[in-house]
């Protein structure tokens, strides 16, 4: 027999690539929301939502979306959370649950923790799964397939609570892991974070050449400038949130990668070939074992 719908009424604000994939995967199933609210203030996004017809209500205030609601999910960019939370602390239902997807988590209590209402139980998550597109059109239902889902929960918060999120993210074929907002903040900085911010670097770095040397640096890049171009291409809004609230992580995992880059850099002048081979081995092996994971 179906399973019942894991929300009464489910309430997603920010239907970008996150938002919109949920949203999809909700209207698919049937058993996440039985009525699915979406909220959305950016420029023609309300509209766009309506017409893909991917909400059962679609709104464009905060505050107004969040009432009678059982299942709150914000999906926009961490800088926003502050003053989202401000906004619709005062209309949360009393049992509903609190949510959301966020790149970052320390930042998250930080922001929502201070305003939750009595009664309202906060269970913060993050999916590891993305592309570098964003927008409402970005989004697909099986983009949490076979992905992880970290979740940051408060000591103490109610199982019950707990067990929607983890019902919703399962409903969309996601595996969870528990972390404590710090320890998931380190892990991020080194797999998703840097990656951005080196992927960013490297593509200003090749521009401010080009340009000084007039010469057509980018038409002769193949494939391994372009793959850092897929990545540097990611939404302007969601990285700059994502750097200033994951400062520290952040920038203790560049420190480490530029004294690593050095130690090679130094290998390279003086010509220490074993140096060289040794970190070409490790970044093979790393390639390998991800495809053996299955996550390359
Ligand atoms: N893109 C990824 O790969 C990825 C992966 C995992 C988690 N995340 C996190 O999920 C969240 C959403 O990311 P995304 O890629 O879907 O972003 P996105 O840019 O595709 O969508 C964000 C949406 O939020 C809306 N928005 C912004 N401020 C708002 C506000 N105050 N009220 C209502 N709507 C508002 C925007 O109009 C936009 O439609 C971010 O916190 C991000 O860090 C992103
Ligand atoms: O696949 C991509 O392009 C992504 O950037 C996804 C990615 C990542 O770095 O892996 C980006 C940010 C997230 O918070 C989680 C996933």
């Amino acid at each position: 027999m179906a399973e019942p719908p894991v929300f009464r009424r489910l309430c997603i604000i920010g239907l970008g690539l996150i938002g919109s994939s949920i949203a999809r995967l909700a209207r698919e199933r049937g058993d996440i929301a039985e009525t699915l609210v979406a909220c959305d203030s950016g420029p023609g996004v309300a509209e766009r939502v309506s017409e893909l017809g991917l909400a059962d209500v679609v709104e464009t205030d905060a505050g107004r979306a969040v009432r009678d609601c059982d299942g709150v999910i914000l999906c926009t960019p961490v800088g926003t959370f502050a003053g989202l939370m401000a906004a619709i602390a005062p209309h949360l239902a009393p049992g509903a649950v609190l949510t959301d997807t966020g790149s970052t988590k320390g930042s998250v209590l930080r922001d929502l923790l201070p305003l939750l209402p009595p009664g309202v139980h906060l269970v913060p998550g993050h999916p590891m799964a993305g592309t570098e597109h964003s927008g409402p059109d970005a989004g697909f239902a099986t983009l949490f397939q076979g992905r992880y889902v970290i979740l940051t929960p408060l000591e103490g918060t109610e199982p019950a609570a707990r067990a929607k999120v983890e019902a919703l993210w399962r409903r969309a074929g996601a595996m969870i892991e528990t972390m404590d907002p710090a320890t998931h903040d380190k892990v991020v900085a080194i797999v998703s974070h840097l990656p951005h911010l080196i992927a960013f670097t490297i593509c200003s770095t090749a521009d401010d050449l080009a340009q000084e040397t007039r010469e057509q640096v980018l038409k002769f890049a193949a494939s391994g400038f372009r793959d850092f171009t897929r990545i540097a291409s990611s939404d302007v809004d969601m990285w700059r949130d994502v750097f200033l609230n994951n400062r520290e992580a952040l920038l203790e995992m560049l420190a480490r990668f530029s004294e690593d880059a050095h130690a090679l850099g130094r290998a390279v002048r003086w010509g220490e070939a074993g140096f060289i081979e040794d970190r070409i081995r490790r970044g093979r092996k790393i390639r390998r074992t991800l495809i053996e994971l299955k996550q390359a």
